[in-house]
């Protein structure tokens, strides 16, 4: 099996509900966010996709959530939005537009240095 490991980043605000401390308060983060792709074959170029490939892919989801208030998505009208629930959309937004046998592995995404969240299948 092979990975291939991407990193991009965004900027969001957002505000938690149902929680009670300073995060119910408006407020923002710098969203980084790792994704794994995993393919058990090579293409005939010796790669699992073209990075050049899978970034403009990620970057084109990323542009959705990029400077915007995260609340006001659809994707979190009924979902809190939070770093679990952001890896949640992220990892199923990104299983359609990749090359056949190209699969999303896991997407982990931190709100900080410290705390971040994962979700795979
Ligand atoms: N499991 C989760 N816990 C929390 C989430 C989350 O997405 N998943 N989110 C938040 C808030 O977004 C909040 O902004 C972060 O809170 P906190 O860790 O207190 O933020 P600080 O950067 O101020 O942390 P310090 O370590 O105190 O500097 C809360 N929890
Ligand atoms: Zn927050």
């Amino acid at each position: 099996m092979f990975e291939l490991i991407i990193e991009t980043d965004f900027a969001a605000a957002h505000n938690l509900r149902e929680y009670k401390g300073q995060c119910e308060r408006l407020h923002g983060h710098n969203w980084k966010v790792q994704v794994i792709l995993r393919s058990e074959k090579l293409d005939k170029s010796g790669m699992v996709m073209d990075f050049r490939d899978a970034k403009r892919i990620i970057g084109e989801i990323m542009n959705r959530f990029d400077h915007v208030y995260l609340n006001e998505l659809a994707d979190f009208a009924e979902v809190n939005p939070t770093t679990e629930n952001l890896s949640k959309i992220l990892y199923g937004e990104l299983r359609h537009g990749l090359p056949n046998g190209v699969k999303v592995e896991k997407v982990t995404t931190w709100e900080s240095d410290r705390c971040g969240a994962s979700y795979f299948e």
